[in-house]
């Protein structure tokens, strides 16, 4: 088990450069697996999750060369599907949500797939209703064999069709677009989820060859065709790590600047932390933190609790919320924290409330923080990271604070934060990894 010891209390400064997006490496990862000609990726993320998921492509039997830091060749040319039948394949899907995604490019391309439960982060029930119900409408038959706790399915004679996804998920979109570039005919699909991780697959999809229509919207339609061929592609910066940077410069009265955040694919997100009194300078591409001696949380305009709420793009992501909660903590005014989509997201607010915090948690979903204007310093304690966004929030906690935190468990935050401790450290926080 990796731990990280946080001397809290020192003010950061420096730039910061944001790695490629987690959530979209998964994404773009599996659709290597569409076709026989080579991928080149540029600005892959060096974390756990996303080596991981390379690491299986290259069990698959996908070639998988490392040409510079962060870029990549992918040729799938000559994919082994029996490999999902062995005990291997197994434990390396299972350690990894994300995986989940191989099922639609494996069922448009070799007409079977076999899936275990996924793993991924433990933030509430995280049903796959929509990935089964969405490949079962193209046409895919699932059987699950409680013997070998797997789904064997069938994906011969996929066939286009139009489907109303009942929610919009994230994954679940990524792995029916898959499956339909693909199938026979046309799909459309409505109530898709289209967070910039997914306009990213698409058009990267679409410069294969795809015919998709709607990015970004949605509303996709997807013509399907014969074959794909390969191309290039470069990842965004994960927009989920620049808000993390945003609310670790407020926390912390520090001065950051990060660098090339592609400020027009941040959505809400700016406005979210400048609602929070969180001054942010935009300077080309660049987004300056100055250093924030005291900041002040918004009320609504008729005068009402600030309540920051998750929803599917283009809404705030669920995943910047336990961000917001701690930035929240040595903020002058009071926000009630909604997680609307997780059940088990909130809970790491009682390591906050041991550090000094004051929060209240209402119920499983919500939060109440009333800031504390800095007029009382957090202490520093040894805690557990209970999942990644938590992980991170801990860890902007303990820099904030007074004396020496420990966070266990660190590999939560190793899944989706890369070198965290080394690039922190470079902008002068005193942090070690035991
Ligand atoms: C690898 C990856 O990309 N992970 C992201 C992806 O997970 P993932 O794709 O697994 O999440 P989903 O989009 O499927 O939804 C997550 C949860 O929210 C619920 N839900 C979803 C949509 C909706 O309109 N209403 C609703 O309540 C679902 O029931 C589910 O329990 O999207 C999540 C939601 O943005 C993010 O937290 C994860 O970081
Ligand atoms: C919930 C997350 O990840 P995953 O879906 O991979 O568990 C996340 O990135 O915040």
């Amino acid at each position: 088990m990796a731990s990280l010891e946080i001397e809290g209390g020192y003010p950061l400064r420096g730039d910061i450069v944001p790695q490629g997006a987690k959530n979209e490496s998964l994404q773009v990862l599996c659709a290597v697996l569409l076709t026989p000609e080579p991928i080149i990726m540029r600005n892959l993320p060096d974390i756990r999750d996303t080596n991981k998921l390379i690491e299986l492509l290259g069990s698959l039997g996908v070639s998988v060369e490392k040409l510079e830091e962060g870029a990549y060749r992918f040729e799938a040319k000559d994919v082994k599907p029996e490999y999902m039948d062995t005990p291997e394949f197994a434990s390396q899907a299972a350690s990894l949500r994300g995986s989940i995604m191989i099922l639609g490019p494996m069922l448009a391309r070799f007409g079977r797939a076999r899936i275990p439960k996924p793993g991924g982060d433990k933030i509430g029930r995280r049903r796959l209703d929509t990935h089964f119900i969405g490949l079962e409408k193209l046409g895919a038959k699932f059987n699950y064999n409680a013997k070998d706790g797997f789904y064997h399915i069938d994906g011969t004679n996929l066939e286009g069709c139009y489907m109303l996804l009942d929610e919009a998920s994230v994954t679940g979109t990524a792995n029916i677009i898959m499956a339909a570039v693909l199938a026979k005919g046309k799909t459309t699909i409505y109530n898709a989820a289209c967070e910039p991780y997914l306009q990213q697959l698409c058009h990267m999809l679409n410069r294969m060859g795809a015919k998709i229509s709607g990015v970004g919207s949605n509303l996709l339609t997807i013509e399907g065709v014969e074959a794909l061929g390969g191309t290039e592609h470069t990842l965004l910066p994960d927009m989920i790590e620049i808000g993390s940077f945003i609310g670790l410069a407020a926390m912390t009265g520090s001065a950051i600047t990060i660098k090339n955040a592609r400020i027009d694919q941040l959505g809400l997100i700016p406005s979210v932390f400048e609602r929070m009194g969180i001054r942010l300078e935009f300077r080309g591409d660049d987004i300056h933190i100055p250093v924030h001696h005291h900041y002040e949380i918004d009320t609504f305009i008729d005068g009402s609790i600030l309540t920051v709420s998750d929803h599917p793009w283009p809404g705030f992501t669920p995943d910047l919320l336990s961000i917001v909660l701690v930035t929240a903590v040595q903020a002058r005014g009071t926000l009630l924290v909604h997680q609307k989509m997780f059940e088990s997201r909130l809970f790491f607010v009682d390591k906050l409330i041991d550090m000094g915090a004051q929060i209240i948690l209402c119920d499983p979903h919500r939060a109440t923080v009333i800031g504390l204007d800095r007029k009382m310093n957090l202490r520093g304690i040894r805690m557990s990271s209970p999942d990644i966004r938590a992980g991170v929030s801990l860890l902007i906690a303990a820099l904030s604070a007074e004396g020496t935190s420990i966070i266990d468990n660190a590999e939560q935050i190793d899944r989706g934060y890369q070198k965290i401790d080394q690039r922190l450290q470079a902008v002068g926080a005193k942090i070690r990894r035991l």
